[in-house]
């Protein structure tokens, strides 16, 4: 069935997401990324997915925690981010807000669509379905080989339904990525994140700076 509602109109803010393995280094960039516009003045949104409404954190539990089938584990993360895009999202990116967002739906293609093989056909659906048009503006996709990610993860915390997979599964995540990245070059930039924490962060600047961000 095609969904023939009309697109939402065009928010007036910037809606940025962060995206990569676990363990690839989005949570020790996200600080400084946010500061880039705080320090000017804008107001800085920060949320996550699954998460960013009661909602919404309730279902990541479940999904971080509960076994479950791909579908229902697809379900689960679309119904979470139709809360958090129509609660959170849309309100502060027409606020005029920048919103970063700790993953959205490349993730899901990532770990649904990659690492758990889930129909990639009846994703885009679903995202059309929850987002109504609504993508990031940009997305800043930190790239590293899955061993480097496991080691880097290490045992520093307890692991979840995710991070317990093998590497097998987190190579086909990072495809995931990779084909994304590939349709939407525009809007997904890769940053080698194998390097010094100086040099990732270098790699986001020089991304941001070539925007004029
Ligand atoms: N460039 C880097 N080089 C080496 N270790 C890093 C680097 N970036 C982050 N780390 C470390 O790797 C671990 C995972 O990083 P983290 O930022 O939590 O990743 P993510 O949020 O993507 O899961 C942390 O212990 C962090 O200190
Ligand atoms: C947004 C999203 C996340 N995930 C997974 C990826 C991560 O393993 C997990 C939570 O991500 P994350 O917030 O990065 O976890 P942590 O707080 O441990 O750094 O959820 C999906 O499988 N599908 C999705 O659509």
């Amino acid at each position: 069935m095609t969904d023939t509602r009309p697109a939402q109109p065009a928010p007036a803010g910037r809606f940025i997401t962060i995206e990569g393995i676990d363990g690839a280094g989005k949570s020790s960039h996200v600080d400084a990324i946010a500061q880039r516009w705080t320090a000017r003045g804008l107001v800085v949104v920060r949320t996550r997915e699954p998460g960013g409404t009661a909602l919404a954190e309730t279902l990541r539990g479940l999904v971080l925690e509960q076994a479950m089938d791909p579908l229902t584990e697809a379900l689960l993360v679309f119904a979470a981010r139709r809360d958090h895009t129509e609660q959170v999202i849309r309100p502060a990116l027409a606020r005029g807000a920048v919103v970063l967002c700790d993953r959205y739906t490349d993730a899901t293609f990532a770990y649904q669509g990659g690492g758990r093989g889930f129909d990639l056909a009846v994703l885009a659906q679903l995202e059309q379905w929850v987002q109504q048009g609504l993508q990031p503006d940009l997305t800043l996709w930190f790239d590293l080989p899955s061993e480097l990610a496991a080691q880097r993860r290490g045992a520093a915390r307890a692991p979840d339904r995710f991070e317990r997979e093998q590497l097998a599964f987190f190579d086909a995540v990072r495809a995931g990525y990779a084909r994304r990245a590939a349709a939407d070059p525009q809007r997904v930039r890769r940053l080698d994140a194998s390097g010094t924490p100086e040099q990732v962060a270098q790699g986001w600047q020089a991304v941001l700076a070539s925007l004029g961000w």
